[in-house]
């Protein structure tokens, strides 16, 4: 697609462990258009972070490597890139949040040193004026006090403070895209709040923002698009309203039945029988076959791939036709 901020074709991240080599993310293709929130869903262990992670070349490798694909931002391939180039777009055009602060700040200075380096680094500028952009940035997020959190050094901040300084510093630079891993996870409701909202913000003006999480009210708050994850795989990508009101992919559809509706008569709630199988042991055929009410001989057999059934809908599925509305 032209008009995509970054593109991703057939990505694949494989990790060699004492049992074997695992494929993590397995042909994994999408794009994070402008201006977009494209959320990221799937249970525990379907590729979510791999995905991510290996944007931004931050796969710890060994054991873990990217065995095939590409990742083009602004005409060029992230994933082909030298380490030095890489390091000039990250954090300036592409920043990442990750779930725990401690992989991004640094033990040993200070809050407010760290923050203006992270500016300094691409935008040169007098120390003093990168102090005053981190304490605006600091009370965007939330924080009371920004003056006096320059001069902390981390261990004397709660996780949760920790947090939001790792999200004032992804958002500093004002980046294209910012990579949100579970942002949110370890704050209160009215801070997680104040965060999606900047998010919001900075998406109307010159952000796109891919936002992995497990809530699904996070995702229908916040997202204008979604990729369903299942196994290493997208099994289904829509416009949000879509995904809630037509989900074409019986895995989708798992997910939705598993989560309360508040003011609705609601079938009872399921949860999802089984587990996301291991990469080690992926099942022949659909991978999510041996969960799935609706399997049939094929889906024991071929693996569906992701294909388009309207503009803007795909789902891995050989019977997603059955539930078009
Ligand atoms: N360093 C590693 N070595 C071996 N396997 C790994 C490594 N990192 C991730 N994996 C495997 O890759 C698979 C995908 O993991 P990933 O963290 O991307 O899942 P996820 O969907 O983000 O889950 P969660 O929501 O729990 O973060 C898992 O099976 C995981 O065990």
């Amino acid at each position: 697609m032209t008009d995509a901020l970054l593109d991703i074709n057939g990505l694949c991240v494989e990790f060699v462990t004492d049992e074997g080599t695992l494929r993590a993310v397995d042909r994994v293709s999408f794009s994070v258009r402008p201006n977009e929130v494209l959320g990221v869903v799937g249970e525990s262990g379907c590729g979510k972070s791999v995905t991510a992670m290996s944007l931004l070349s931050l796969i710890p490798s060994p054991p873990g490597r990217i065995s095939a694909g590409k990742a083009v931002f602004q005409g060029q391939d992230l994933i082909a890139m030298p380490h030095e180039s890489l390091r000039r777009i990250r954090g300036k055009e592409i920043s990442m949040i990750f779930q725990e602060p401690g992989a991004c700040l640094s033990p040993l200075h200070r809050i407010g040193d760290q923050l203006a380096e992270a500016v300094m680094l691409h935008y040169p500028m007098p120390k003093q004026e990168a102090l005053n952009k981190g304490r605006d940035w600091l009370s965007k997020v939330g924080i009371p006090e920004p003056d006096r959190m320059l001069k902390a050094y981390p261990f004397q901040l709660s996780g949760g403070m920790q947090q939001r300084v790792m999200i004032a510093m992804a958002m500093i630079n004002g980046p294209s895209l910012i990579i949100a891993d579970e942002p949110t996870t370890a704050l209160d409701v009215t801070i997680a709040a104040q965060i999606f909202d900047l998010m919001r913000q900075m998406r109307d003006e010159k952000t796109s923002v891919m936002l992995i999480s497990h809530d699904l009210g996070v995702i229908w708050e916040m997202c204008d698009r979604v990729l369903v994850m299942y196994a290493g795989r997208i099994v289904e990508e829509a416009e949000i309203r879509d995904l809630f009101e037509n989900p074409l992919h019986p895995y989708t559809r798992a997910l939705m039945r598993s989560v309360p509706v508040l003011d609705e008569d609601q079938e009872e709630l399921s949860t999802i029988k089984g587990q996301v199988p291991s990469p080690l042991n992926y099942p022949p055929g659909c991978r999510f076959h041996d969960r799935c009410p609706h399997a049939e001989e094929p889906c024991k057999k071929e693996s569906p791939e992701l294909r388009t059934l309207a503009p803007n809908k795909k789902a891995a599925c050989f019977f997603a036709e059955k539930w078009m509305k």
